[in-house]
């Protein structure tokens, strides 16, 4: 599902207006209809409601809401904001509409027009929406604090007031919404961590907007969906044997780090690796002999880190390096090396992440389409701190471009910047993930999808979207609270199956 800007999804409304046709204030029913939808769905027809309106677009929604509950006998109050304006066409148009119902209409001037907000009504947030184009101040955020205070639950309709679609309102007042309705697709502001405590859950109502739309525009942003990894995934031919599906060298652990090498290795076995190598220091022989039968293993001559680049780099079709390194200084030799070697894009994570952060000048050793896996501690160390969410995504596309190199930027929904501009928010996974030792399961589980043959663009999608989706089968068995890093892995059968249905 694409990811637009206010910009484009106002061009799209008018595309559809002319291309189905439909008249605005038609498409605005449909819009209000789905909210209605959405309200009966949930089972809230059997509350009463208070809708703040502004004067524009948004406003009219909630205008035209409002008459759709009036007409099925919910107890419904409109307060409408005075802006000065008269207000949208389409605004007047469902005022006009409203006022043939017995619907009480309040209009809000000041403090003093600010009614105590009834103890039980749901509020729906109509005042503005993606027409926002400064910070609230004076009477607006004043109501807007006002009804936050209430403590009622409130509904915004489509973006909470006071969010901008695709910049920051951090500091700003906001209306804080239990569940946010909103149109067609995803906005770039429901997948930013700083944004969760205004947006509550979010649902994407269908309002069919023209689809031809879409093939105009080169969107920058897509929600990583079933479709999109159907598209990628490939399942296993008959005729295939080990061969086909890569010799991964995984270069892992440390004195007191081997389980992140164990983690790593069975998430890239039960991801399907071919063959499986490890490069470990001596103290971790018995470790990942005894732990995974499965895997062989190369031995660096150092018994506690890594100092010796295993010979013959080019026999394995992966490398993937980081979890458990440490940052050693004959470690930072080491990794200066294995880059300076690889001739094939390699998995970049944890303490190799930390080297490249602390040795900035390693980074241009990154072989092309190299796959990063920067936590956000991780990535300001690489490229610095950043004011806001916003700044963040923006930075890691930035740098995915300068070093050619695919970004996957962990987090509630990760972000996975390629390249060539183009970047994808995940839709799988759960807080209970946010747990030591998930990052070397993820390193482990994109280390073998690259070395199968899959793309470094699509290894990196496939295997963000997998890693999640074990992540939401373990905590359907385990609850986010009890699961392990390693459930994520024992889990990547039922996700492989899942995809493979799909
Ligand atoms: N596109 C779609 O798919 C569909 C969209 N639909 C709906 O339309 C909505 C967008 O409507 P919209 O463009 O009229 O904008 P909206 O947010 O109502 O603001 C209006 C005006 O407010 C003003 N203003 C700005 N900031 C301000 C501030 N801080 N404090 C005070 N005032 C401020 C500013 O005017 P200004 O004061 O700058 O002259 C702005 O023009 C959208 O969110 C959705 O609900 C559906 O009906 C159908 C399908
Ligand atoms: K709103």
């Amino acid at each position: 599902m694409e990811i637009l800007s206010a910009e484009q999804i106002r061009a799209w409304d008018e595309y559809t207006i002319q291309h189905e046709p439909i008249a605005s204030i038609d498409l605005m029913e449909r819009a209000a209809a789905s909210c209605l939808a959405w309200l009966e769905k949930q089972g809230y027809l059997d509350r009463s409601f208070s809708i703040y309106c502004g004067k524009g677009n948004n406003g009219g929604d909630g205008l035209a809401l409002a008459r759709m509950l009036s007409l099925l006998d919910c107890p419904v109050t409109v307060h409408i904001l005075e802006f000065g304006n008269i207000g949208t066409e389409d605004f007047q148009g469902n005022l006009a509409r409203l006022h043939q119902t017995p619907v009480e209409v309040r209009f809000v001037q000041g403090p003093e027009h600010f009614h105590p907000v009834p103890q039980d009504d749901i509020l729906i947030d109509a005042l503005l929406g993606s027409g926002l184009n400064r910070p609230l101040e004076g009477v607006t955020a004043q109501l807007v604090e006002h009804l936050n205070a209430s403590g009622n639950e409130i509904i915004a309709i489509d973006i909470p007031s006071g969010l901008f679609v695709s910049r920051s309102a951090k500091g700003n007042t906001v209306i804080r919404a239990s569940h946010t309705l909103s149109f067609q697709v995803y906005k770039p502001a429901f997948l930013m961590p700083e944004n969760e405590v205004w947006v509550g859950e979010v649902h994407i109502l269908d309002i069919g907007l023209h689809p031809g739309f879409l093939s105009q525009i080169a969107g920058e942003a897509e929600i990583l969906d079933p479709d999109i990894i159907g598209a990628i995934f490939r399942p296993r031919q008959a005729f295939a044997h080990k061969g086909n599906f890569g010799h991964a060298l995984l270069v892992a652990g440390s004195y007191g780090k081997m389980g992140a090498a164990v983690l790593a290795a069975r998430a890239c076995l039960r991801t399907g690796s071919g063959l499986l190598t490890c490069a470990i220091p001596g103290c971790g022989y018995a470790i990942l002999q005894t732990a995974l039968p499965e895997a062989m293993l190369v031995m660096d001559p150092d018994e506690k880190i890594h100092t010796a680049v295993p010979d013959g780099l080019d026999k394995y079709s992966v490398i993937g390096v980081g979890p458990g390194l440490g940052q050693d200084q004959r470690t930072v030799a080491f990794l200066r090396s294995l880059l300076q070697q690889s001739r094939k894009p390699v998995v970049v994570d944890a303490d190799a992440l930390n080297i490249l952060a602390s040795h900035p000048h390693l980074l241009s050793l990154l072989p092309p389409y190299s796959i990063l896996t920067p936590h956000p501690k991780e990535f300001e160390r690489l490229f610095g701190p950043s004011p806001d969410d916003y700044v963040r995504v923006e930075k890691a596309r930035e740098q995915a471009r300068k070093l050619g190199c695919i970004i996957v930027l962990k987090g509630h929904y990760s972000l996975i910047a390629m390249p060539g501009g183009k970047s994808y928010f995940n839709s799988t996974g759960n807080p209970g993930m946010a747990k030591g030792g998930s990052g070397d399961v993820l390193t482990g589980i994109l280390t073998a999808l690259l070395g199968q043959s899959y793309s470094p663009g699509e290894a990196a999608l496939l295997g963000v979207y997998l890693h999640g989706l074990a992540g939401d089968l373990a905590a359907d068995t385990h609850s986010q609270e009890s699961m392990l890093p390693s459930d994520l892995t024992d889990h990547l059968g039922k996700a492989f199956q899942i995809i493979q249905k799909r």
